[in-house]
C-alpha cells in the first residue's frame, strides 16, 4: 500500500506535572479538552498529518510524564526526537522557572540541531496570570526560542505552535533532505515508524482568542 505521507517525524512535549501538556496534544489531534487531571504513566504519543511546503508530514508527538519520579523513563525518548515544546503554565511561576531545568535537560540529552519553541499555556486563565507574557518572550528570546501563549481550553495558538515547530525541524533539515535526493526518511530514518499504531486525524476549531 501506497504511504499516505511524505516524511515522519517526532515532536516531544516537556514541562512540569499540570501545565497541560497532554491537552494541548489531545486540542491538537482530536480536538478534545478535559478538565480532570489525570497524570501521564511515563510517555504515551499521538499522530497527526500536516502538508508543510506542499511536502506531506506525519508527525509523532511523545507526551510526557511531568511527574519527577518518571524522568529516568522519559530521558530516553529525547535522542528520538527533532523537536521539543516546553510548557509552562501561565498560573504558575514554578512551572515557569523550572523551564530553565527542561531547556538544559533537552541541551544534556537531545541530538545536536533539535528546535525547541516555549509555550505559556492556559492562556484563558487571565485573572489567576502570574507570569506576564513578556516575561515569556524574555526567557524564549535568551533560549533563541519562539514563543507562543495558548489554550488547550479555548484552542487558542495550538494548531499555529505544533505546525510552527515542525517547520522549524523540516527547514532546519532542508540541506541534508536535499543532499539525499528529497528523500527525508533516508536521512531521518531513525524517526521511521511503520507499523506503529496511528489514529485518525480529527479537525481543529478555530481560535477563539
Ligand atoms: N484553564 C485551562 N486549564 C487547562 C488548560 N490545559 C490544561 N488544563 C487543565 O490542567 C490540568 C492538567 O492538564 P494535563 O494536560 O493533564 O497536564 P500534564 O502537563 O499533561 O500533566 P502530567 O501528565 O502530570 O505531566 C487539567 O485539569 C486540565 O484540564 C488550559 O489551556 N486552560
Amino acid at each position: 500500500m501506497a504511504k499516505q505521507y511524505d516524511v515522519l517525524l517526532r515532536l516531544l512535549l516537556l514541562g512540569d506535572s499540570g501545565v497541560g501538556k497532554t491537552c494541548l496534544l489531545c486540542r491538537f489531534t482530536d480536538n478534545e479538552f478535559h478538565s480532570s487531571h489525570i497524570s501521564t504513566l511515563g510517555v504515551d504519543f499521538k499522530m497527526k498529518t500536516l502538508k508543510i511546503d506542499g511536502i506531506k508530514v506525519r508527525v509523532q508527538i511523545w507526551d510526557t510524564a511531568g511527574q519527577e519520579r518518571y524522568q529516568t523513563i522519559t530521558k530516553q525518548y529525547y535522542r528520538r526526537a527533532q523537536g521539543f515544546i516546553l510548557v509552562y503554565d501561565i498560573t504558575s511561576s514554578r512551572s515557569f522557572q523550572h523551564i530553565v531545568k527542561w531547556a538544559s535537560d533537552v541541551d544534556e540529552f537531545a541530538l545536536d540541531k533539535v528546535q525547541r519553541i516555549l509555550v505559556g499555556n492556559k492562556a484563558d486563565e487571565e485573572q489567576k496570570r502570574k507570569v506576564p507574557k513578556e516575561q515569556g518572550n524574555k526567557l524564549a528570546k535568551t533560549y533563541g526560542m519562539e514563543f507562543f501563549e495558548t489554550s488547550a481550553c479555548t484552542n487558542c495558538n495550538i494548531n499555529e505552535s505544533f505546525t510552527r515547530l515542525t517547520e522549524l525541524v523540516l527547514h532546519a533539515h532542508k540541506k541534508e533532505m536535499d543532499a539525499f535526493q528529497g528523500s527525508i526518511n533516508k536521512y531521518l530514518d531513525m524517526t521511521y515508524l511503520e507499523g506503529e499504531q496511528d489514529k485518525e486525524d480529527n479537525s481543529q476549531k478555530a481560535c477563539a482568542c
